[in-house]
């Protein structure tokens, strides 16, 4: 071989983590949404991407979600991930994880533990989750995850490069915009916060089911950009569909699952909508079964000022909605910080409409689906 022979003392065998296996799928007949599969294998190409654009820009304007298939990473790649992801989960102490929580109510880093966040009726969420911003080395993680910090950073990195990316390029020319309009303003060396989000959801109580009617993550949209969900078997995400109906997310292998959240509609002068979605108790069959996932959260860089791309000659035809008048449009970082320093904290009050309760967040009106 070519490698110099000392190479064997120093490439270190690569440590494997303890196996998840994922639970088996649900067998309950479920009503589901509707949902176009993009192979994004073909935007490796001009004339594929061409042809995949109207696709993916109807999916989200019409739909609010996409499924991605053909992504470059390989079933056994993304098992390593949600391996790796329940690492922190299932094989680290509370007392360690409290030590690694964010230092600031407005950025979502590091643990979250149980407890957090008010979902209906004096319950609180069953949700832990663990949030890496895209630089990995930014800051320390718990000893058990350190070994495969570097499985961490290709995530990131895939997730940023090959998926978010060449998704902002197709949504780009679905406006009929330069192709990297967006993806510059998606940069990953920029200062922001698009990130890696390990989570696992706890099956709670018959009190807290009956209190929250099966609410387990109340409906919201997502504050940025393009969010990337690797999709996994247990059930439990539902999408509002624009006739106002909750619709079950199918799982399907090694695909992701595609969603616009609040800076993609701002972008988008209304054109991609943020997706109204939650997370309900799963189906019968897998009620007891925690639910693990993995994410990736892009958002435009902090600097970004949150206005719509009027030079679309889409949205000269169509019409521009605005969330606020230009002049005070917030930045990704005002939005993510309002937003986040909010979320599962302030009060909300019930909305015009039945079941919506609303805050406003940087003179924005926010509303929360239950
Ligand atoms: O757990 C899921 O499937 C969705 C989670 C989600 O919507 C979020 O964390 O914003
Ligand atoms: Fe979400």
């Amino acid at each position: 071989s070519s490698l110099p022979s000392w190479n064997i003392f120093f490439a270190a065998a690569p440590v494997d983590p303890p196996p998840y296996v994922f639970p088996a799928g649900t067998n309950e007949t479920l009503e589901y949404a509707d949902l176009a599969v993009i192979d994004l294998s073909r935007t490796s190409t001009a004339e594929g991407r061409a042809a995949l654009a109207g696709d993916v820009a109807r999916a989200l304007h019409e739909k609010g979600f996409f499924y991605v298939v053909n992504h470059g990473y390989t079933q056994e790649e993304t098992n390593r991930i949600f391996s790796i992801a329940n690492i922190l989960f299932d094989d680290v102490d509370v007392e360690e994880k409290i030590r690694y929580q964010g230092e600031s109510p407005s950025v979502y880093e590091g643990y979250k533990p149980k407890n957090t966040w008010r979902i209906q009726s004096g319950v609180l969420d069953q949700i832990e989750h663990y949030n890496i911003n895209r630089k990995v080395d930014k800051r320390e993680h718990p000893e058990a995850l350190r070994p495969f910090l570097k499985d961490i950073q290709n995530f990131a990195n895939h997730n940023h490069f090959n998926v978010v990316h060449p998704i902002l390029r197709l949504l780009a020319l679905g406006l009929e915009l330069p192709e990297e309009t967006l993806v510059q303003q998606h940069n990953f060396d920029a200062a922001g916060e698009s990130s890696v989000r390990f989570m696992k959801y706890f099956p709670r109580s018959e009190s807290e089911e009956e209190k929250t009617k099966n609410v387990w993550l109340k409906g919201h949209t997502d504050i940025g950009s393009i969010t990337v969900l690797w999709s996994q078997p247990v059930g439990g995400l539902q999408i509002l569909t624009p006739d106002n109906s909750w619709k079950w997310v199918k799982h399907m292998d090694n695909a992701l699952v595609i969603n616009a959240g609040d800076a993609m509609e701002f972008l988008a002068g209304g054109f991609y909508p943020s997706t109204r979605h939650r997370v309900i108790q799963p189906p019968k069959d897998q009620k007891n079964v925690p639910r693990l996932g993995a994410f990736y959260f892009s958002m435009a860089d902090d600097n970004t000022k949150l206005i719509p791309h009027i030079e679309s000659p889409v949205l000269q035809r169509v019409g521009v909605t605005r969330l606020c008048p230009d002049d005070v449009a917030p930045t990704m970082e005002q939005w993510r910080k309002g937003r986040t320093t909010a979320y599962g904290q302030s009060i909300l009050r019930q909305g015009k409409e039945k079941g919506v309760e609303e805050e406003l967040i940087e003179g924005v009106l926010v509303k929360h689906w239950n």
